[in-house]
């Protein structure tokens, strides 16, 4: 069992004897049977049986520990507690495998008899006595693709595309172990924070994570809204039995914003017993909120109850570190440039969502392109003057976006919502949704279900043609600015 940070290699299972033998006598009954899972970044993930063992190893050992496991590393380093009440089972079976198994007789005399338990690691990622999802052969990348697709992930959202900060760091441990051990490290996993913080990307990310060691495991990524949807049509149509197949037969289950189960009964219901028929298999389940699941003040306590069963984390805005790393990143994948104090000045200016951050690189690097010039400070002061400081910007409506877009457009609602798709109607209906994901916190689904109840894949499409467009076409920009400053406008008089 090694792993990896900081580019050493570790033993876990070392790291942890040599931090338990750190403590008194007393302290060590916390730790018995803890399996130490992964370590990322100075953060060690260790598994215990139950939520007791969990309070106490929190309350007495922790410091103990993580200043033993500080010395060891050389660096700061974090203890995570998470609950897998089979650690203990694990444990028994293995002193008897131990026992039994004509392996162990073979065991030379000096090897350790603790991890006699772990068959050797194949792919030296993750700790192998966790059980994994069946990996059969190598597949094809033509099905690595197919696999991507039927689970719903978003190529851009990888762990390699994803900044760590402080604000994020803990967040980010947390997702990597759930998808190095899926089913084992914590489960469920809950990240919870704000809009635009980056939970919808950590959460495709542990999909490809989970494809990419096990490439024969299925994931399926859901956002709230299409369950509820699901759950509707398939009881309207009779089709429950089906639904449930789509559900329960998976080994990944990622689900985004949790909150909109709220006040949703019959979908609550049958999210009760998706999420049973999972975890009782010992299948992953990782889903994202705007909020604390204490906090889902309306969902059913019983539910409430269960997302508390493994972990939660919280996603935190960036520090300015963070967003001008973020910003440098977001450049180098699409290949934009801007010299380092656009960056910052950007950085400075947008401070609590990351898709608003790089919305605003993107503007002034296509305002630039479309002059046939390169960015700098005082294009970027210019192009971004509307850029007000956080807390002075009036909320903004999907509705005014509608009807602003509408007028300008010389389009009705009606028509910006309906299935016509002429040439003109088309890209204004597509602006408009681009809007609503710069200008309002409203997820993929909820734009869509608006748009004359569209799949939150046509508003994903709509976003990246209209950037696209904007890079290319005078006219687009020109248009989506224009409309941006009227609806600003607007919203501040209203
Ligand atoms: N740490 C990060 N590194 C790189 N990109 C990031 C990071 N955090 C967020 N992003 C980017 O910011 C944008 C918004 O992130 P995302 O959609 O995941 O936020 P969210 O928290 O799910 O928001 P919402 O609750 O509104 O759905 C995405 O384009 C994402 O790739």
């Amino acid at each position: 069992m090694s792993d990896v940070d900081h580019g050493q290699n570790i033993d876990l299972r070392d790291l942890w004897d040599q931090a338990v033998s750190t403590l008194s006598p007393g302290a060590k009954v916390w730790v018995y049977g803890a399996k130490p899972l992964s370590l990322h970044d100075g953060i060690l993930i260790v598994a215990v049986q139950d939520d007791l063992t969990r309070a106490q190893l929190e309350s007495r050992v922790r410091p103990a520990l993580e200043q033993a496991l500080t010395s060891r590393l050389g660096r700061d380093a974090r203890l995570v507690v998470t609950i897998d009440p089979t650690v203990l089972d694990d444990l028994e079976t293995n002193l008897q495998v131990d026992k039994d198994t004509p392996a162990s007789a073979e065991l030379d005399e000096d090897d350790d008899l603790d991890e006699t338990d772990e068959p050797a690691d194949r792919d030296g990622l993750t700790p192998s006595w966790v059980s994994r999802p069946a990996a059969v052969g190598p597949v094809s990348s033509e099905q690595h693709r197919n696999s991507i697709a039927e689970a719903r992930l978003n190529p851009r959202y990888q762990f390699e595309n994803f900044v760590i900060g402080s604000s994020n760091r803990f967040a980010h441990a947390a997702a990597v172990a759930a998808a190095e051990a899926p089913g084992k490290a914590y489960n469920p996993l809950v990240i919870h924070g704000d809009s635009g913080l980056g939970k919808t990307h950590l959460l495709h990310a542990i999909g490809h994570y989970v494809l990419n060691l096990y490439p024969s495991s299925r994931v399926r990524y859901v956002s709230s809204e299409e369950f509820v949807n699901d759950v509707i049509n398939a009881i309207g149509e009779n089709r429950t039995p089906a639904l449930r197949r789509k559900y329960r037969e998976i080994d990944v289950l990622l689900v985004d914003d949790i909150q909109f189960l709220e006040r949703k009964e019959s979908t609550q219901e049958e999210f009760f017993h998706t999420f049973n028929a999972l975890h009782n298999e010992n299948k992953q389940i990782v889903m994202t909120s705007d909020r604390p699941p204490q906090e889902l003040k309306t969902l059913e306590e019983r539910l409430r109850n269960r997302f508390t069963w493994g972990l939660q984390t919280e996603m935190l805005p960036p520090d300015l570190e963070t967003r001008i790393a973020i910003l440098r990143k977001k450049a180098s994948n699409e290949k934009l440039t801007a010299p380092a104090d656009v960056l910052e000045f950007i950085a400075s200016k947008v401070q609590t969502n990351i898709r608003e951050l790089e919305g605003a690189l993107i503007r002034a690097t296509a305002f630039a392109n479309l002059n046939g010039t390169t960015v700098d400070l005082q294009l970027a002061q210019i192009v971004l003057k509307d850029l007000v400081a956080e807390g002075e910007e009036p909320e903004i409506s999907i509705g005014l976006i509608m009807a602003q877009t509408a007028a300008y457009s010389e389009f009705t609602i009606e028509e910006l919502c309906s299935t016509n798709r002429s040439r003109d109607l088309v890209l204004a209906r597509q602006i408009a949704m681009y809007l609503c994901r710069e200008l309002t916190e409203l997820s993929l689904p909820k734009i869509g279900q608006e748009f004359g109840n569209r799949d939150h894949t046509t508003v994903m499409h709509a976003e990246r043609k209209i950037r696209k467009l904007m890079a290319e076409k005078h006219a687009v920009y020109n248009q989506v600015t224009e409309l941006t400053a009227r609806i600003k406008q607007q919203a501040r008089q209203s």
